[in-house]
Parts: C-alpha cells; sequence; structure tokens
C-alpha cells in the first residue's frame, strides 16, 4: 500500500524551500517566497482534488528555474523528466522582454498540456488571492488593476481545465467588476 507523502514529494519540498531561502514576496509583510509555492500546490490537492504527484511537486518546483540558480538539468536528475517537463512548461523565459513574457503567458496558456493548465490555474489564484488583500511594495492601484485584467486573459486561455479553480477564479474576477 502506498503511503502519504513520498519520500520524493518531501524531498521536493525542501528543495524548494532551500533554493528559495533568500527570496522573499514583494507584499508588505516580505513574505517567504517558498509560502506561495506551497500554496500552489496545496491548492491543486486541496481545493481542485488532485493527486497527480507529479502536478503536486511541480508545482513546488514551479518558480524555481525561474526565479533561482536551479536549472533544468539539475530538476530532471533531481526528479525525473516527467516533472522537468512540466517544469518547462510553466517557466517563463526570463531572457525576454517583460511585454513579451506576460504576451507569451497569454499565448502559451492555450497551448500548455492539461496539468500544466492545472498549475497555471492554481498559481493565478493565489496570486490573485494575495493582491486582493495587498498591494505589492512598489505597486501603484493601477499597476494592480492591470494584474487582474491581465490574469483574467491568461485564465481565459486555461478554461475547461478544473471547474472548481475556474469558479473560484471567476469570483474574484466578479469582485473586481471584470465578469
Ligand atoms: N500577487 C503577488 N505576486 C507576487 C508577489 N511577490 C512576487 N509576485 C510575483 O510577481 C509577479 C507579478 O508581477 P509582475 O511585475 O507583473 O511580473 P514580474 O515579477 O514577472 O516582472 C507574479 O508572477 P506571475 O508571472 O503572475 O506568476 P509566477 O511568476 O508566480 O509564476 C508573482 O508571482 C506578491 O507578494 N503578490
Ligand atoms: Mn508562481
Amino acid at each position: 500500500m502506498a503511503t502519504y507523502p513520498s519520500a520524493k514529494f518531501m524531498e521536493c519540498l525542501q528543495y524548494a524551500s532551500f533554493k528559495h531561502r533568500q527570496q522573499r514576496r514583494k507584499d508588505p509583510q516580505n513574505t517567504p517566497y517558498v509560502n506561495h509555492v506551497i500554496n500552489v500546490s496545496t491548492i491543486l490537492s486541496v481545493e481542485a482534488c488532485i493527486t497527480d504527484e507529479a502536478v503536486l511537486m511541480t508545482a513546488l518546483l514551479h518558480d524555481v528555474v525561474e526565479d533561482t540558480d536551479a536549472s533544468f538539468e539539475d530538476v530532471e536528475k533531481l526528479f525525473g523528466a516527467d516533472v522537468c517537463g512540466l517544469v518547462r512548461e510553466v517557466t517563463d523565459d526570463k531572457s525576454l522582454e517583460k511585454q513579451e513574457r506576460k504576451r507569451l503567458q497569454i499565448e502559451n496558456a492555450a497551448k500548455s498540456s492539461c496539468r500544466a493548465k492545472l498549475i497555471k490555474l492554481a498559481d493565478k489564484l493565489d496570486n490573485l488571492r494575495d493582491l486582493q488583500v495587498n498591494t505589492p511594495t512598489g505597486w501603484t492601484p493601477e499597476r494592480r488593476e492591470q494584474y487582474f485584467i491581465w490574469a483574467m486573459k491568461v485564465v481565459d486561455n486555461l478554461r475547461g481545465t478544473n471547474a472548481n479553480l475556474e469558479l473560484k477564479l471567476d469570483e474574484i474576477f466578479r469582485q473586481r467588476g471584470l465578469l
């Protein structure tokens, strides 16, 4: 009989918390960055009832290549090709201009695999929940509002993936007057 959480899931949690250890979120409380990736994995497990372990592990690793010195090769060596392929799907190319990265998130959302779409939905849900209560340091109210508008365009290209997550996202968009 399988026991949970698995050793590889725990290793993933440890790796993510180590790699993000020096990063903080942009909220006024300077929350440790790892709280965000734990939230994304927890949303998928608790709110979306996902049991696909590679998806839950990738949620923990979804910003590790984008935002730390970890490489895809490191992730593949430690956690295998399946998880690494998913991390690739949810990683922005930081060498591109910010505007282009934002445009590509909208465009690439539609082309993503179903499993990557789940992680992208949970990622946006956590970021938007945070934005409902916080304005990131240095952001104007307009920039915060623009994030909701842009996030809805990304989410629109992820639809048909998980009814529960999409309902929760739509409730936020409704509250902002976007739906
Ligand atoms: N809501 C919120 N976001 C924060 C906070 N700290 C860091 N972020 C990150 O900031 C990004 C949004 O800021 P932008 O200025 O639009 O984008 P940038 O950081 O990529 O330049 C989000 O990335 P994203 O591309 O939308 O997703 P991802 O990078 O998390 O995958 C989010 O992860 C915070 O305290 N609250
Ligand atoms: Mn994220």
